[in-house]
């Protein structure tokens, strides 16, 4: 992974490139999260389950393939974010999160 040209010891820059990288991150994890409603309230509306745990498998290997021991764990915690209480389902209207 190369770095774009910051001099090593602006830290200010360096650190607003780390800032700017986490906003992008907070916003894909919150647009995975709508996609993964969407197919999980698509399954659920055909009478499915609505997890599906060969697919989970599938993408904690490729996390794993590129990161290693940390991929699992972030992929873990982005399949439990995702599989959270759909925005329209009975829980969420008891007030009740998952
Ligand atoms: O890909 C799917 O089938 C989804 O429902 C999405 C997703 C995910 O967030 O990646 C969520 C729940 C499933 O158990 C598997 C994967």
């Amino acid at each position: 992974m190369s770095l774009p040209a910051v001099a090593p010891n602006d830290i200010t820059s360096l650190r607003s490139r780390i800032d700017a990288i986490d906003a992008e991150i907070t916003r894909l994890v919150a647009e995975r999260r709508a996609y993964s409603h969407a197919v999980q309230a698509s399954r659920l509306h055909r009478g499915g389950p609505r997890t599906e745990l060969a697919r989970e498998r599938g993408i904690i290997e490729r996390y794993a393939a590129s990161l290693g021991p940390t991929g699992i764990a972030l992929a873990n915690l982005l399949l439990t974010d995702c599989r959270g209480t759909l925005p329209h389902s009975p829980a969420i209207a008891r007030g009740v999160r998952a």
